[in-house]
């Protein structure tokens, strides 16, 4: 049987090459950033300077507790490389993410950085997106209202799916670092995903989405045959 947690740390290892004394990074969050957030900590121990800013609280704790110094977008303004997982990635690098419910942050840091490097197992490859259901962060006030917007947004991009709003494990509504609430959309195959988060960017209480366009640069899968590295064409 094939250890997926293995193959997403063997990305992160790959990834990590690509990281050079003095880069200031933007460090993802999920299963897959965390194996890479571990493995920077044992290179700054071994001497590399870096800087990283986290994506999450969760990365923040990780990384202060492997010893990686932390700064912030106010501190600096532009980023080196960000590293960070994906719930989907298709051929033209772009994303579903925010399973983890940090993609509002892990979007500002992505579009400061100079380089987005996504880390997978081979199962997020896929070649339409949309089969992941799609996270957007919605603001609580006017909930009803946002829905109807963001249904109309699904129309008119040719796609529909139920919403459902995201509950932890405890039954609770889960509420991001930045206090939202999170709607996860399953809309089957996306045929035009730059065009769909331009209408849900323009709906006022959509904080933000889980499509990612234009952002990925390159994307490092691992798989059973080995380690696949691909640049946005
Ligand atoms: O977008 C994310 C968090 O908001 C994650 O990068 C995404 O959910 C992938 O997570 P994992 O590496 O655990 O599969």
């Amino acid at each position: 049987m094939i250890d997926m947690d293995a193959l997403k740390r063997q990305a992160a290892a790959r990834a990590l090459e690509e990281v050079e004394s003095g880069m200031r990074l933007g460090l993802g969050t999920g299963s897959t950033a965390k194996h890479f957030v571990d493995l920077l900590g044992e290179k700054v121990r071994a001497g590399v300077k870096i800087v990283g800013v986290p994506t999450s609280e969760a990365t923040r704790a990780q990384a202060e507790a492997c010893g990686v110094p932390l700064t912030t977008l106010d501190e600096i303004d532009r980023l080196d490389i960000t590293i960070d997982g994906a719930d989907e990635i298709n051929p033209a690098l772009d994303l579903i993410k925010g399973g983890g419910g940090a993609l509002l942050r892990e979007k500002i840091v992505a579009s400061a950085s100079a380089r987005m490097i996504v880390i997978a197992d081979d199962s997020k490859w896929v070649e339409r997106l949309g089969r992941f259901p799609l996270p957007i962060e919605v603001i609580p006030f006017g909930l009803a209202a946002t829905q109807r917007a963001m249904g109309e947004a699904f129309a008119k991009a040719g796609v529909s799916g139920q919403m459902l709003l995201r509950k932890s494990a405890d039954g609770h509504v889960f509420v991001t670092d930045g206090g939202h609430w999170i709607i996860d959309v399953r809309l089957g195959e996306i045929e035009d995903p730059p065009r769909l988060a331009g209408l849900l960017s323009a709906i006022p209480g959509v904080v933000e989405h889980g499509l990612f366009i234009g952002l990925g640069s390159t994307a490092i899968l691992a798989g059973a045959q080995g380690i696949r590295v691909i640049q946005r064409p």
